[in-house]
């Protein structure tokens, strides 16, 4: 995510690298070069996956070796297209390699995922050193295009291919895809509550990078002319990795200095006669920041940069309050609701009845919310409602009963699945990618490209700083009502939201509830509301429905509910009245 200008300067010091390094330097540097700009493309790769989707990879040089293989082996036999047609053949090799070994990711994650994926890289080290690169025995070496055949033109060939992938990513980032990686990076159930299904999404990180990686492989091929097994050695992509979680290469400029500072770090430090000991200092050092900030040197600085200039813009904006002077309901909504869906509940869930183990956490429960509605789902702690929410939007594995939505059955859908279907919920944790600008966010929990005007309306509707925000320097209660704002923002046909005041002041919970009673009618949005907040409860809620160690104790309009002697006690806590 870089701005114009900055694309307009690394395109400039990209043609100045290809006019001073190989016509200025001598041979042996622009050698170097070479080596440091295939490295930051297989860098890249480690960006897609690592950096972006979070997920730990340990195979990155295996899938090289494929790409490097196929090149090789297109080499060998003449076949038609030449270098560039056959780097890409080699990268679009490496793809199913690459989703075969993602396929686990679907199931374990962190280490784990972390040990499957070495385990690929020493099984394919093993198998490259029973096997010769094709045309080792020979003797035949990869023929380079004829304008890039010195070491100087396959230098501007790499930084061509470098930059177009440098581009293409940060094109592709902001697509839908793009963008899913990195919520799954932070959280997967935020991003199956959002529609987006993680396996796909994983699946096609895995594959991306084991392309960017092929064509990585393909042009180390080219730079070498014959590649032995140990270039794709094991230990390669374990150290690029660790290289990968210092530098952050999901950045063009993480990437480069990545494969600057993996491949060629030890011989400008000799060339420089300076001691080796000195890329151990620095590779130390940047391991105890990392540590330390929990985020890449390349994505802390980006974000330094972008919350100075966030902090500038909201400096420069007027002094207005937060609230709209005007009530929300007396301006114009932008977008019109959708008809209403006649006499059919919104959501109608029968008999829902979920158990931990010997914990019933819910006994037969029914509970509709009616289409245009607002319904409070209130009870002491554990009484059951985020359990209620977790079976009725798909996120337990398990539950007796039934649930409708708009009178389709949702009972055999993934969370993702219920998602698109029309339903949204939040949680009591909110935890959103920190890079993002409200926009962005945005544009994810509604799961399409949503227009400044619309995305200022929700902002402005739920009370959030201004759209160019990011997410960073937004505080907690706000990132709540982002949450909130981003799940009306699909336009669901519900939306269940799990304590959205949790942060706010009483004067800001209120003005909440206020703002939610008006959802239906303003983004014809029906609510299920669980909340400890009576005020809000109050302000929002037409009905309400009270859970008691997993049962309905109470059902009705707000009022007459809240007024009700055996909720008070429930609440409350006294023992006398009888439960129903
Ligand atoms: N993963 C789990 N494993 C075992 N028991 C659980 C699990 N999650 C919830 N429970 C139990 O189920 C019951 C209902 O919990 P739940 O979190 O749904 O209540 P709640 O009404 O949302 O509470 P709170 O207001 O504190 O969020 C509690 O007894 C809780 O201890």
């Amino acid at each position: 995510m870089i701005d114009k200008r900055s694309w307009g300067i690394a395109l400039a010091v990209a043609a100045a690298a290809c006019v001073i390094v190989p016509n200025v330097l001598p041979p042996y540097w622009v050698y170097l070069a070479i080596t440091a700009v295939v490295s930051s493309v297989i860098m890249q790769s480690y960006g897609v996956i690592v950096g972006r989707a979070g997920v730990m990879s340990l195979c990155q040089m295996s899938f090289a070796a494929i790409g490097a293989w196929v090149v090789l082996r297109l080499n060998l036999s003449d076949a038609p297209g030449g270098f560039i047609v056959w780097l890409v053949i080699g990268g679009l090799a490496a793809v199913p390699v690459g989703v075969a070994i993602g396929l686990p990711a679907l199931r374990i994650r962190g280490v784990n995922l972390a040990v499957v994926t070495f385990g690929f890289a020493v099984a394919a080290d093993i198998v490259l050193n029973a096997n010769q690169f094709p045309g080792t025995t020979e003797l035949k070496t990869l023929q380079r295009p004829g304008l890039f055949h010195t070491n100087g033109g396959y230098f501007i060939l790499v930084v061509i291919v470098f930059m177009l992938l440098s581009l293409g990513l940060a094109w592709f980032n902001r697509t839908r895809l793009g963008m899913s990686w990195l919520e799954i990076r932070y959280s997967e159930r935020a991003a199956a509550a959002h529609g987006i299904s993680v396996a796909r999404s994983k699946l096609a990180a895995f594959a991306l990078s084991a392309f960017i990686a092929g064509i990585g492989g393909g042009l180390m091929a080219g730079q070498l002319g014959l590649v032995v097994s140990s270039n794709f050695a094991m230990g390669q992509s374990l150290a690029l990795f660790a290289v990968a979680i210092l530098i952050g290469p999901h950045n063009p400029e993480g990437a480069l200095m990545g494969g600057i500072f993996g491949a060629v770090m030890a011989t400008i430090l000799e060339k420089l006669r300076l001691p080796q000991d000195l890329g151990g200092i620095l590779f130390g050092l940047s391991a105890i920041f990392a540590l330390r900030s929990g985020v890449s040197q390349t994505d802390f600085t980006r974000a330094r940069k972008r919350e100075a200039a966030a902090r500038k813009m909201l400096e420069s904006l007027p002094d207005k309050p937060r609230e709209a002077e005007v009530p929300a309901s007396e301006t114009t909504p932008l977008v019109p609701p959708p008809a209403p869906a006649g006499d059919q509940p919104a959501l109608d869930v029968r008999g829902l009845t979920v158990k931990y183990g010997e914990v019933v956490a819910l006994d037969n429960i029914d509970l509709t919310v009616p289409s245009g509605g607002v319904v409070g789902l209130i009870g002491p702690n554990g009484a059951g409602k985020s359990t209620f929410i977790a079976a009725v939007s798909g996120f337990l594995h398990s539950y007796e009963g039934t649930v409708e939505l708009e009178g389709r059955s949702l009972d055999k859908l993934s969370p993702s699945a219920r998602a698109s279907s029309g339903m949204r919920r939040t949680f009591q944790t909110t935890v959103i990618a920190p890079e993002l600008t409200q926009y962005e966010y945005l544009s994810i929990g509604a799961n399409r490209k949503l227009s400044k005007q619309e995305a200022d309306e929700l902002l402005d509707f739920f009370g959030c700083p201004p759209g160019e925000v990011p997410v960073s320097i937004v505080d907690v209660g706000s990132r709540r009502l982002l949450d909130v704002a981003a799940a009306i923002a699909a336009r669901p046909k519900v939306a269940l939201l799990d304590e959205p005041a949790a942060g706010q002041s009483a004067a800001e919970s209120l003005k909440l509830g206020r703002r939610l009673a008006e959802v239906p009618s303003r983004f014809g949005v029906s609510i299920l509301l669980v909340e400890h907040d009576m005020e809000l409860v109050r302000a929002a809620c037409a009905q309400v429905t009270v859970l008691d160690f997993g049962h309905v104790i109470a059902s009705g309009t707000t009022q007459e509910v809240l007024d009700d002697p055996a909720v008070m006690a429930a609440y409350l806590g006294t023992a006398d009245v009888p439960l129903v």
